[in-house]
């Protein structure tokens, strides 16, 4: 069930009409419902049964939805140390918290294991040296995981694609065995697992079947070679529908339609084969927590046509959501009172002065005017993150609903912001 819907064609989250918080916020802003946020964490860790729901804390790091997802139970994957921060202070503890990434700084290794997190996943050999020099240095053990790349097609988009062997991230699976016998001979490491993750909005559950039958072989292999582990990390990459994610009569269906990962399915596959293994098990997902439960909603600003092109000028843009223009993504837009029968045909673009400003090319929508309130759907994950101040612009507020209530969870930025960290030399 979508906590997002229409009544009397008016766009709600739970209880709140959604032009009430735009008129109360201003626009651009990020709505985020906390029901759909419970009801996502819950389908997955009911599905995953007893193995460890850590998110993923790079779709999205608001503090107030951590505080929820900590609550109900998850752990945090972080990438940086600013992210172990920010988990560390919206309620994880430091034994749930692991630390993934390729490019650790030496301060970020520092920092993980003064705060004696749950694990740091190691990425190269030449980091599973550091990681034990630093560790000796703090006199501390640093628990570990080690990243191998499986090479394998997990059917996304080629730039979220993390597990094919030209692919930046983890070790190659031959290289791997000696990194993992070098690690049970460390003196400040403690070898705890292997960690996979092959990439971002994945919907079918081929190339996870695949990763997993990789992982028991690769068990095996480690356990000929004298290597013994008790933990495996899967990753993340649970793929979330964005085509018409919101159905009703007044609004076009995208004919080509896509798809969301079962969980349910996704377990029934996965779990019987990594169980063989007698490891406990941990997934890392982001987006599939997170992304249906948030919306942009933006006013349209202006709107333009012309015998080539109609253009729907709003306050979103690039730096709210940057993902059409880095992936060519399609996220739907719903107006927030569907008044018009007639259906148009927009490119639907911010102000930002780049042509790859758009949120939306050649984009079926009902016809809106100056003023109206539109939404930009599934925009929960990697909606805030990868937001950016280009052209000074100002980062929106964000907004959680809970049933009648609603809460700001984050201020909107001021110009004085843009300003706060700039100095003025003498010169
Ligand atoms: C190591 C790692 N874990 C987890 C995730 C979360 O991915 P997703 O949001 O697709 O579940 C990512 C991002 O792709 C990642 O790089
Ligand atoms: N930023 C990406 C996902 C990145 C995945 C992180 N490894 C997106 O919006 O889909």
């Amino acid at each position: 069930m979508l906590h997002f819907y229409y009544k009397s064609d008016e766009l709600y989250c739970e209880g709140v009409p959604i032009r009430k918080i735009a008129e109360e916020f201003g626009t651009p802003i990020y709505i985020y419902s906390k029901a759909q946020i419970t009801q996502n964490f819950e389908l997955l860790k009911n599905s995953l049964r007893n193995s460890k729901i850590l998110y993923a804390l790079k779709a999205n790091s608001n503090p107030s939805i951590l505080k929820i997802l900590s609550k109900l139970g998850a752990g945090a994957d972080t990438v940086s140390a600013g992210e172990i921060y920010i988990a560390l202070n919206s309620g994880f503890k430091p034994e749930e918290i692991s630390f993934a990434g390729v490019g650790k700084y030496d301060d970020e290794i520092k920092f993980a294991l003064e705060n004696d997190i749950f694990s740091l996943n190691i990425e190269s050999p030449q980091e599973l040296l550091i990681v034990n020099e630093i560790a000796k240095s703090l006199n501390k053990t640093a628990r570990i995981l080690i990243r191998v790349n499986p090479d394998i097609n997990a059917q996304t988009h080629p730039y979220i694609s993390t597990g094919i062997k030209t692919s930046k991230f983890g070790i190659d699976p031959n290289e791997a065995i000696d990194v993992f016998k070098k690690a049970t001979n460390l003196t400040n490491v403690e070898l705890l697992g292997i960690h996979t993750h092959i990439g971002s909005q994945i919907v079918s559950v081929e190339p996870f079947v695949e990763t997993a039958e990789f992982i028991l072989r690769y068990i095996e292999k480690l356990e000929k070679n004298g290597v013994k582990i008790s933990h495996i990390d899967f990753g993340g990459g649970l793929g979330v529908k964005y085509k018409n994610a919101i159905v009703n009569d007044k609004l076009p269906f995208e004919e080509n339609d896509d798809k969301e990962l079962n969980p349910e399915l996704f377990a029934n596959e996965i779990l019987p084969i990594l169980e063989k293994t007698g490891c406990e098990l941990i997934f890392e997902p982001g987006r599939f927590i997170i992304a249906n439960a948030g919306i942009i909603v933006g006013k349209v600003l202006y709107t333009k046509k012309s015998k080539v092109k109609n253009f729907i000028i709003t306050d979103i843009s690039m730096t709210e959501l940057i993902r059409p223009a880095l992936y060519k993504a399609y996220h739907q837009i719903v107006p927030v009172i569907l008044k018009s029968e007639e259906i148009e045909i927009a490119d639907i673009v911010g102000p930002v002065c780049e042509t790859s400003d758009f949120i939306a090319i050649d984009r079926k929508i009902p016809s809106v005017s100056r003023g109206d309130y539109i939404v930009v759907m599934t925009a929960g994950a990697y909606g805030f993150v990868s937001s950016s101040n280009y052209n000074a612009r100002p980062r929106p507020a964000e907004i959680l609903i809970d049933g009648e209530n609603y809460y700001l969870i984050r201020e909107r930025e001021t110009f004085e912001d843009l300003l706060s960290k700039t100095l003025m030399t003498k010169i």
